[in-house]
């Protein structure tokens, strides 16, 4: 049957049902020749299947083993990998500190809030969840910062419908990015509710942002002298919540599972003063090194920090890469870097005693370059006197199996973001 019927007469040639399949199926053999063979990053590394597709290394954000992957991947290929058709992924240390830079308080008294609600749940259940009350703690500054007031969940013991959906959002995130397709289609198959909430979501995290902006502004007017002045919600509130409560998460469960690293905290935190303040824990050797090691192994960014190849294109660890092209670096790979890091799986913080120009190089926890982190300095604020007020308070803290949580569960999950498996970290006391 013709598909095109040329009223003229002849002219145009006519097609088939057959023809327009030969040539479709033609045009894509085409492409799948040239993205395999003349692509100019058909000389990079990697596996045969990229040449036409990522959705190997995409399909993997699903189970949170991507980072893992991408990192077995360069033990494979080497520093320079090709993810997918158009991206590849850098470990390079060098390479990828050029190409970031070149283009291109008032905190809440953790101790009176964070300790007291550990404490009490300490008696009931003789265990404590640390993640979720790190992640109310630091939702709760985060929230001061940027609307002028706290949502009070510290106070209350849950997160209320924002954090919820901010905490969704941060999950869903990398899907988003990866799946585009799965959240259109959402909207017309209702297999796919999970990712239609996702819309639903974003709706109310925009809405409530608004509202509580607003409401500031006329807090402001009415009391310009009174009204403390805040970052505005114009900075996303996720990215100072999930990273802070993880990272801090984690150092609490490093160090009190080695004792040798436990007992030389407890030791330094011993000289502070009964009513130290930042000044004074910013000033602890130890405390420093753990957080250093922390970020390394355990920063709450593991996953691709993606950056697009400018139109003139670069060189890239001996590569050549075009115009347009994706590539990406994952602090996974970067702080497991052995040369920097001798046997690197190990929670050792001892080794930024003297660390290498190697280790400073490959160690870019809050990013490199113009688009770092602006929130580094209240993060590692936020580290340290945490980590001091809670040891002080629960010197024997040691992780706990009570109410049946294996190790794995605190097996790092790395999407964008870490989080641990099981979504807690339990915590007892002797
Ligand atoms: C341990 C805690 C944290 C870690 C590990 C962390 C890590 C990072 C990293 C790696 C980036 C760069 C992302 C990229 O290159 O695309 C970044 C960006 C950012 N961070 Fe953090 N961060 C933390 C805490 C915070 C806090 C407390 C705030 C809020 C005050 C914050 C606000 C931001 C913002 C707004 C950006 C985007 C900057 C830009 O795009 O120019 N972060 N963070």
């Amino acid at each position: 049957m013709a598909l095109f019927d040329d009223p003229v007469g002849g002219i145009l040639p006519k097609f088939s049902g057959f023809n327009l399949f030969w040539s479709i199926g033609g045009l894509y053999a085409l492409w799948t020749l040239y993205t395999a063979f003349a692509n100019p990053l058909s000389s990079v590394p990697g596996p045969l299947l990229s040449r036409w597709t990522d959705l190997h290394v995409r399909l993997r954000l699903l189970n949170g083993s991507k980072a893992r992957y991408m990192h077995s991947l360069h033990e494979q290929y080497g520093p320079v990998f090709r993810v997918g058709p158009n991206s590849v992924d850098v470990s390079d240390v060098a390479g990828a500190r050029d190409i970031h830079k070149a283009r291109f308080g008032y905190l809440k008294d953790p101790n009176f809030y964070v300790g007291a609600n550990m404490a009490k749940e300490l008696e009931t259940k003789q265990c404590t969840d640390i993640l979720h009350w790190w992640t109310l703690f630091a939702m709760g500054v985060i929230s001061e910062l940027c609307f002028g007031e706290s949502f009070h969940m510290l106070e209350i013991g849950k997160k209320n419908q924002y954090a919820e959906d901010i905490a969704e959002m941060g999950a869903l995130l990398p899907l988003r990015g990866a799946f585009p397709w799965l959240i259109w289609l959402a909207g017309y198959v209702p297999l796919f509710k999970f990712f239609n909430n996702v819309a639903h979501t974003r709706h109310r995290i925009v809405s409530y942002g608004a509202n509580q902006t607003a409401a500031y502004m006329k807090l402001v007017e009415n009391n310009p002298g009174g009204a403390q002045r805040t970052l505005f919600s114009s900075l996303y509130i996720t990215a100072g919540t999930d990273t802070t409560a993880v990272t801090l998460t984690y150092l609490i469960y490093a160090v009190s599972r080695d004792k040798e690293v436990h007992d030389k905290l407890i030791r330094e935190l011993q000289t502070l003063p009964e009513d130290f303040t930042h000044r004074h824990v910013r000033e602890l050797p130890y405390l420093n090194l753990e957080l250093e090691e922390t970020f390394r192994l355990y920063g709450a960014s593991q996953g691709a920090l993606p950056r697009v190849i400018p139109p003139e294109a670069g060189k890239l660890a001996g590569f050549h890469l075009p115009g347009g092209a994706s590539f990406s670096t994952q602090n996974y790979s970067m702080h497991r870097n052995e040369e920097a890091f001798p046997d690197p799986e190990k929670f050792d913080p001892s080794r930024w005693e003297t660390p290498t120009d190697k280790a400073k190089n490959a160690f870019m926890p809050f990013g490199i370059g113009p688009r770092n982190c602006i929130g580094l300095n209240l993060a590692r604020m936020e580290l340290r006197l945490c980590t001091a007020l809670f040891f002080r308070a629960f010197p024997t803290a040691k992780p706990s199996s009570k109410d049946g949580m294996p190790e794995s569960e605190m097996e790092p999950h790395i999407n964008f973001l870490v989080m641990p498996r099981g979504h807690r970290c339990l915590i007892e006391v002797e």
